[in-house]
């Protein structure tokens, strides 16, 4: 059964003047948001339905109104019962959004039953938006019906009315009264034949394939134009369908043509998929992250629960040997001595790491940041720790550039080098307990030491409490909070890691001046027996 042959192909309408266009559309009123409207079922756990439409629209910057078809109890595990107010109800809701609101896109999704499908065609035949999506809805991926058995046909008379209808390989079956198409190519031959019978371009989707690509195409009147992505290995595709409409629908009026708005959706809707897992919303088939690509307001700062995560370690530190030996001034000059060669060893790789996050950096006031620290620490390698240990270990210079990094250093630094492979913000989060814990350290010493007059070390520990050194501090970690903001749940975790596993380096650092780590010999052998 052709489509042609069950529904005569409608007059398109020409994008007609609404009411609200003609009261409010002086050329000077410009919206600042594409102002697009679903009209589709809803779901209470917000993965499908109008519900992943408002999330996909603000994701694509487009103000969001919705007009509700039928209220849906349904989860992650399928649909149980759906109540539909009725067609009249949702005239009056279509009337109410499109009497005062110019609409520049309309999505529809689920529709329910055949009233509902003729009310919204009417509805349609009256406000014409400039862009129609229709995302014809039949049966949820659960396997329950979301349209009504005989309203089918409704349907197709919905689809010669949209600009755009994005099937999936079931649907495009049943509007043309064909078996499911079980590969690419017969499944465009089918796309084909229903945009020839309806006029509407298709977005044909390959979600329901088995492979390696999720491929979806839009075949209209020029040639067919293939959009390839990775399939991702989740089970967390609930929605995906309303959501990918939904972006179509929100980024069209802003894209010169319908390539453009699937190209940029199916990116987003790629990466969305990817973050879906982590958000474990329900134990069944979840939804994917909407807005995996924002900034999220409203988190605490990264700094603050960093700082939180470390407690452990900030105890230990405080309770180290060396610290207390170094405030009561009881810390062997030997020992004090090796602590501070590996310092100059420490220091001259962490400048690298350093100007690795001014590379990185997003912001000249961050990169001027981390450049300015880089050379400062090459600066305290060089002159403070090279003259103490010349003078009290009798160390020249070619003697402290020679000295080998022990266990511990070597550990640090590959962990900081690490960290400056991955992103900015991780690179970030490792720098920033050197300059944290440091810090801490010093006001644990400056209590403890008390007056330094004669103390042996005054020297180091009025520098470990220079006030300039806990600005620093906290520019260190406004920039650590800054970057935090823009990264993924996944990178935040990551940033923390990253921190946790530097505080965890730093205590052990410390605590070497007095326990002395060393490489072993290397075995003797090779003698032939
Ligand atoms: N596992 C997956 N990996 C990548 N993209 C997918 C995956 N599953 C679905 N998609 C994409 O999601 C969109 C919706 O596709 P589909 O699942 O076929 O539709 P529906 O949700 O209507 O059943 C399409 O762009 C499709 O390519
Ligand atoms: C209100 C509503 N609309 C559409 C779907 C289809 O989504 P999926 O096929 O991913 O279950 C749904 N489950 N609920």
């Amino acid at each position: 059964m052709s489509l042609a042959a069950t529904t005569p192909v409608l007059p398109r309408p020409e994008p007609a003047s609404s009411t609200a266009r003609e009261r409010v559309g002086s050329p000077g009123a410009e919206a600042s948001r594409p102002r697009v409207l679903s009209i589709a079922g809803t779901d209470p756990t917000g993965g499908a339905g109008i519900q992943a439409d408002l999330k996909a629209f603000a994701a694509h910057g487009a103000y969001g109104m919705a007009v509700t078809t039928a209220l849906v109890a349904q989860n992650t595990h399928g649909v149980r019962t759906v109540h539909v107010p009725g067609a009249d109800f949702l005239t009056e809701q279509l009337d109410a959004v499109s009497d005062d609101v110019v609409i520049d896109a309309v999505k529809i999704g689920m529709v329910a039953d055949e009233a509902n499908a003729r009310a919204i065609a009417t509805w349609l035949g009256r406000v014409r938006p400039p862009f129609v999506v229709l995302d014809p809805v039949m049966v949820a991926t659960s396997g329950h019906r979301l349209l009504d058995e005989g309203a089918e046909q409704a349907v197709r008379d919905l689809v010669a009315l949209a600009d755009l209808v994005t099937p999936n390989l079931p649907e495009l079956a049943v509007l043309l009264g064909e078996p499911a198409a079980t590969t690419w190519p017969d499944a465009l031959a089918q796309a084909r034949r229903l945009h020839v019978a309806s006029g509407a371009v298709v977005l044909l989707k390959g979600g329901h394939l088995t492979g390696e690509e999720s491929p979806d195409a839009l075949v209209g009147p020029d040639d067919v134009t293939t959009f390839s992505a990775p399939r991702v290995d989740t089970v967390h595709t609930h929605g995906t369908g309303c959501s990918l409409s939904a972006a179509v629908a929100a980024l069209r009026p802003r894209r010169d043509d319908w390539a453009g708005a699937v190209r940029d959706a199916k990116t987003w809707l790629t990466g969305a998929l990817r973050a879906g897992g982590a958000l474990t919303v329900g134990t069944g088939r979840g939804p994917v992250d909407h807005l995996a690509h924002l900034p999220t307001l409203g988190l605490r700062a990264f700094s603050e629960e960093a700082w939180e995560r470390i407690a452990g370690w900030r105890e230990a530190v405080e309770g180290m040997g060396f610290v207390r030996a170094l405030a009561d001034g009881s810390l062997a000059v030997e020992d004090f001595g090796f602590y501070l060669a590996q310092d100059a060893a420490y220091l001259a790789e962490y400048s690298r790491v350093l100007s690795r996050a001014s590379q990185l950096a997003p912001t000249p006031e961050a990169r001027q940041f981390f450049a300015g620290a880089a050379v400062e620490s090459l600066e305290v390698e060089q002159t403070l720790h090279r003259d103490w240990l010349g003078e009290h270990a009798g160390m020249d210079r070619g003697a402290v550039e020679s000295v080998d990094p022990s266990p511990v250093t070597a550990a640090y630094t590959n962990h900081l080098h690490a960290a400056s492979n991955g992103s900015y913000a991780e690179t970030v989060a490792a720098l920033l307990p050197c300059y944290w814990l440091y810090a801490y350290i010093g006001d644990v010493l400056v209590r403890r030491a008390g007056d330094l007059d004669g103390h042996p070390y005054a020297r180091w520990i009025s520098l470990y409490g220079d006030p300039a050194f806990q600005e620093a501090t906290r520019t260190a970690c406004s920039f650590a909070d800054e970057a935090a903001r823009w990264a993924s749940p996944a990178e935040r975790e990551r940033m923390l890691r990253a921190f946790e596993l530097s505080s965890m380096h730093e205590y052990l650092f410390f605590e070497q001046g007095i326990d002395r780590p060393t490489w072993p010999e290397a075995p003797v052998g090779g003698a032939e027996k």
